[in-house]
């Protein structure tokens, strides 16, 4: 409600005014209907009776007025009620995405519970009004209600009465019924969702060539309509209950208005009450009735759109998710180097340990190298400098600052890197490249200069419209797009180097996070970002994962982590005279270039798990 009228007051009090207006028509015309009919009865079978007074005239101008109005005034209300809808909705929306903005680590983004409420919060976000609307319809309901029951009141008190009390059960049962609808809702939500991610796949291009080539196609249409179908099942129950409490209400409201209809009737023939009074009786208790059922049904949705609505306030009202420093220290210069201090962490509570006890120093000015195994916690640790999770005991320290007590906006402005899972943006590849540093945007020499770093500025430029090409077929078939150059495709090792790029944008960072930069790369291409890389890491703290030891042995300090804890540390050359597991995996990928072919005595890659 609050929203709404915050969003569009002056839309919101003409709607409020127009809803009591829509209310009030109703029953001045049953009013009016009878007075004439009251006027013309009272006159009728009289010999010398008048010719039709003015004031007989002036209510049949009154009724016709009101009758205009009653045709007019809902077709204003409803544009105002739209209006009020879209400046709501684009208020709530963007509340809503900035308090997940808000969210500044990402394990929130990995619980199933945000996810659902998220998605029903912004169900709610879309049409916030609905809440405001369905609040109005009861004000409206309530207005409606009392003017009938008053004309009601003036006929028959007792019947009055009977028809109220007739509604109080209603109201209980619509209001239990809409509780379960929520709880529904809530309860479908998982099995929405991965109806959803059935629907994606099948419908995304990235899956098509698996699902073709492994023939999932109906496996995974068939999990996706079993999961449609547990959802429908679910939602039919609800119906049905439904269905079966509204009808049973619809048949008592019925018996009621005709058990009134007799006596009211009976009542006229034997003269106790006027013709006029008979048609304000059918009048009131189709109005009362009417107005009744839509103040249930309205209440009903009222209850239902609060339920929604407390989704859009828990995420709203949610908070960031990493604590945040009451006293924030300013992050001081990288001097000395970044300090992983007994860390131990895991992703929640029923996760294993991704990370047990790891001790380590970045120093300032040395490239750090981390290997190991499949699943052996190297990325965790770099999401962990990153800040996206804390660690759940232990520290890391930027130059002896713990990374908890400083902005965490300040810490990633002073990081550069390519994550493992980067993402490919449906932008021009300009954008994607700007990505990296939105200073940068627009700014092509800075976008062309980082492009040309990661080997990729030759390809960008020579596509259809250069940089400004979209890297996606997403808009390709829209009427203003459609231009069969407008987007491309980039293979992976372009996609990387465009990653790359983005991380050459922010070269002069204190800190370079580097997972896996080099994946998909073709051998002259690797050799040459190698060197590139090497200059960036130089004069900064720097961290670079990779299962390619070609590209770590020149490292200053490489660190083996096996299942969460450092295994091994030092140069290649002391690595390799230790004859550790890094020995050991070297051994195995400098055979898989010298050995020939079938040759003997090469050590099982697999079972290290070096390979991805
Ligand atoms: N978001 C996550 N939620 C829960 N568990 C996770 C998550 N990410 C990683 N893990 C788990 O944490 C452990 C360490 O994973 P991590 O990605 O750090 O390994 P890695 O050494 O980088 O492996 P790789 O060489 O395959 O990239 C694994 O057991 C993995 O299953």
């Amino acid at each position: 409600m609050a929203l709404a009228f915050r969003s569009a007051p002056v839309h919101g009090l003409a709607y409020l005014v127009s809803t009591v207006a829509v209310a009030a028509i109703p029953i001045a015309a049953a009013w009016l209907t009878k007075f004439v009919l009251d006027r013309l009865t009272s006159t009728a079978g009289l010999t010398n009776a008048p010719s039709p007074t003015s004031e007989l005239v002036g209510l049949a101008l009154a009724l016709a007025a009101a009758g205009v109005a009653l045709g007019v005034v809902p077709q204003v209300a409803q544009y105002l009620r739209a209006e009020m809808d879209r400046r709501a909705a684009l208020r709530a929306h963007d509340e809503l995405f900035a308090a997940v903005e808000q969210v500044t680590g990402v394990a929130r983004f990995e619980d199933p519970r945000f996810q659902d409420r998220l998605r029903l919060a912004q169900q709610s976000a879309s049409s916030p009004a609905q809440t405001a609307d369905a609040v109005f319809e009861v004000v409206r309901g309530t207005l409606t209600l009392g003017g009938f029951v008053g004309s009601l009141a003036v006929i028959s008190p007792g019947f009055t009465a009977v028809v109220l009390a007739a509604a109080v059960p209603a109201v209980l049962l619509e209001l239990r019924l809409s509780r379960r609808r929520a709880a529904m809702l809530w309860r479908i939500g998982p099995i929405e969702r991965r109806q959803m991610l059935y629907g994606d796949l099948l419908a995304s291009a990235e899956a098509a060539k698996e699902i073709r080539l492994f023939g999932l196609g109906s496996y995974l249409r068939g999990r996706m309509i079993a999961e449609r179908r547990a959802a429908d099942a679910d939602r039919r129950r609800t119906d049905r209950r439904e269905v079966a409490v509204q009808g049973a209400l619809a048949a008592l409201s019925a018996a009621v208005a005709g058990g009134g209809l007799v006596w009211v009737v009976v009542a006229a023939a034997r003269g106790r009450v006027t013709v006029g009074d008979v048609s304000m009786f059918v009048a009131a208790v189709a109005g009362l009735q009417g107005a009744l059922g839509g103040l249930v049904t309205s209440m009903a949705a009222a209850h239902h759109q609060v339920l929604l609505f407390g989704h859009y306030i828990a995420v709203v009202d949610a908070g960031p998710d990493l604590p945040a420093p009451d006293d924030p220290a300013p992050l001081p210069a990288l001097r000395r180097g970044i300090e992983v201090r007994d860390v131990w962490f895991r992703y929640s509570d029923d996760h294993p340990w991704a990370l047990r006890g790891v001790n380590l120093f970045l120093p300032h000015g040395a490239a750090v190298a981390l290997v190991g195994r499949n699943g052996a916690g190297k990325s965790t640790l770099a999401k962990l400098l990153c800040r996206f999770y804390d660690p759940t005991r232990g520290a890391i320290l930027w130059d002896g600052v713990d990374l908890r007590d400083v902005p965490v906006e300040e810490l990633r402005r002073r990081i550069g890197a390519v994550l493992q899972d980067f993402m490919t943006y449906d932008f021009s590849a300009a954008d994607n490249i700007a990505m990296g540093d939105l200073a940068a945007l627009g700014d092509m020499e800075r976008i062309r200069g980082a492009a040309v770093r990661a080997g990729i500025d030759g390809t960008l430029s020579r596509l259809p419209r250069g940089y400004d090409t979209l890297l996606t077929r997403l808009f390709f078939g829209d009427s203003e797009n459609d231009d069969p150059q407008n987007g491309v495709m980039l293979s992976g090792g372009q996609w990387q180097r465009v990653a790359l790029a983005r991380a050459f944008l922010r070269e002069k960072r204190e800190l370079m996070i580097l997972d896996e930069p080099n994946a998909g790369l073709d051998p002259d291409a690797e050799h040459e970002v190698h060197d590139r890389l090497r200059a960036i890491r130089a004069g900064r703290g720097s961290l670079l994962i990779s299962h390619r030891l070609s590209a770590v042995r020149d490292a200053d300090l490489i660190v083996v982590l096996s299942d969460g804890v450092i295994t091994e540390r030092g140069r290649h050359a002391d690595l390799l005279a230790a004859q550790g597991a890094y020995a050991r995996m070297f051994t195995v990928q400098a055979a898989g270039y010298t050995e020939e072919p079938g040759g003997q005595g090469r050590p099982d890659a697999m079972s290290e798990g070096t390979r991805r």
